[in-house]
């Protein structure tokens, strides 16, 4: 009996074990149908989502969780296997020539695929690719705006290509996510179009878009003649310091480097408008010219040309900068890209365009070598914390001190009036608080000074304008209104509580 209780209660253990998971596993399945219903909608696949939706008996009753999305998800598990194993998760793999054709075969016909997308009803339609982050949606003008750039339509968004119905000169080409196995592709699509040719006809990448994409990026590739010295930049050593560290220390001295240790990645500067973070980066691809490839990206660049596209072309630069290396990708008012994630507002295209970005900064270490990211911005606060996270250093750029504001004043004034040394320190003293671009302005009100007296009728004014009065030149430093130092309280805030 008491052998038999035994059995008994095992065999009871073992039957509520097996309840249990099979209820996990119907609990875990009903999740991952809701997951791939969201992500189906959020796509546009809306037949595809009503198919899922009554096959796989999906009530009413139950909806996903705010903050949960497959995205999301992907993402998370991806970071933490790159995290784990130093490379991205192979997600997907390429079947042979002849299975595709036998696929192709068996799928859904292609009208079906097509009708999928137009059945999307047109406001919704318009939701999926309007984003709120920058008004990223590919509109009516998006096409002139492709053309102008060369692209070819088929690259369009979604959105774009329900306003422009499938005919046989336009073949619907649809959209694919890429995933970490295609970004190894586009990298490898990179260097062949670098080298001048592209991959045969199966490449998974052989194709106009990727090309014209690679060729949007080069046009972001400074090439023009500025000629800056670092001793051009008034104070902000520490910056100048990292950046050597990270871009010409590693080209000077890669013995330094060779045993592991690696270079800084990435830089984030931030500071009050005109406290000199664009000029510090200038300053850089003058001093590195030639050595270094830089990429020199602002937000209003992608709006305007990257929209509907703006992930790829993200990643095509980041893979582009790696086979050019040693580069510098410059990303100019980055919070406007980066804001905080919200799963609920956020629009697609940000969320997959914030996805991508925080991916490639996550691959800079182990394989998008030789990079090195500096970004500016006015509004640290606003970027969320998960891009935060990946900037190695995070820098305030200071406003001038005495020293410097005397340095500065002194060579853009020193040739065009007799600068006294009383002169001077008054023009310092009036000029506390001040940002470097504030004391260009002063300067620049004194010359144009010295410019008016010069083209005046009013007898005696051309003579005033050889001999400017200290009264006028320090009455042109007091016009202006010194905004920058508003900010530099919450600035230094932010520097000491999330700063390095
Ligand atoms: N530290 C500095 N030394 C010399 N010149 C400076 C300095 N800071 C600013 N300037 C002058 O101010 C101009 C504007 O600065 P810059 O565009 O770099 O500011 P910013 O911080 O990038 O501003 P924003 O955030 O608005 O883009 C520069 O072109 C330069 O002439």
């Amino acid at each position: 009996m008491k052998t038999q209780g035994k059995y008994g209660v095992t065999a009871m253990a073992a039957a509520q074990a097996l309840c249990e998971d099979v209820r996990n596993f119907s609990t875990r399945r009903r999740n991952i149908m809701y997951l791939m219903h969201r992500y189906l909608v959020e796509n546009g696949f809306y037949s595809s989502a009503e198919a899922l939706k009554s096959e796989g008996s999906l009530s009413e009753e139950y909806e996903l969780c705010d903050n949960i999305d497959l995205d999301g998800m992907y993402l998370e598990y991806a970071s933490f296997f790159n995290m784990k194993f130093g490379k991205y998760p192979k997600i997907l793999k390429k079947v042979g020539p002849k299975i595709k054709v036998e696929m192709a075969a068996k799928g859904q016909p292609k009208q079906e695929k097509e009708k999928d997308k137009l059945e999307k009803p047109p406001g919704k339609a318009q939701n999926t690719e309007v984003g709120s982050l920058a008004n990223w949606h590919m509109g009516v003008g998006a096409a002139k705006v492709a053309a102008a750039v060369n692209l070819n339509p088929s690259c369009y968004s979604n959105a774009q290509q329900q306003s422009q119905p499938d005919n046989a000169n336009n073949p619907l080409q649809i959209r694919k996510m890429e995933t970490p196995a295609e970004s190894d592709a586009s990298s490898k699509l990179v260097g062949e179009i670098e080298h001048g040719h592209l991959g045969g006809d199966d490449s998974l990448f052989a194709s106009m878009d990727w090309q014209s994409l690679a060729e949007l990026v080069k046009t972001s590739i400074l090439r023009e003649e500025i000629n800056l010295r670092w001793s051009d930049v008034c104070g902000n050593q520490r910056a100048i310091e990292l950046i050597k560290e990270a871009v010409l220390t590693p080209i000077e001295y890669p013995q330094l480097f060779a045993h592991g240790l690696k270079p800084w990645r990435s830089l984030l500067l931030h500071g009050p408008p005109g406290s000199g973070k664009t000029f510090l980066a200038k300053a850089l691809y003058s001093e590195t010219r030639g050595q270094v490839t830089f990429f020199n990206i602002t937000a209003s660049i992608m709006v305007s040309k990257w929209r509907g596209e703006s992930e790829k072309i993200l990643r095509v630069l980041f893979h582009m900068a790696a086979k050019r290396a040693p580069s510098v990708i410059f990303l100019d008012e980055i919070e406007s890209l980066t804001s905080k994630r919200d799963r609920v507002t956020d629009h697609e295209s940000s969320k997959r365009f914030k996805n991508e970005l925080l991916q490639l900064l996550d691959g800079m270490e182990h394989t998008l070598k030789g990079v090195f990211v500096l970004a500016s911005t006015n509004l640290p606060w606003d970027i969320d914390e998960a891009f935060l996270r990946r900037f190695e250093k995070k820098l305030l750029v200071q406003l001038p001190n005495q020293a410097e504001r005397s340095c500065l004043i002194g060579r853009l004034l020193g040739t065009s009036i007799s600068m006294t040394p009383k002169l001077l320190e008054h023009l310092v003293q009036i000029s506390d608080q001040f940002t470097g671009d504030e004391i260009r302005l002063a300067c620049k009100e004194v010359s144009m000074h010295r410019v008016r007296c010069a083209t005046s009728k009013v007898p005696g004014a051309a003579k005033d304008s050889q001999a400017m009065s200290e009264a006028n030149v320090e009455k042109a430093f007091k016009m202006v209104r010194p905004l920058g130092q508003k900010l530099l309280a919450k600035h230094e805030q932010w520097q000491q509580e999330n700063g390095s």
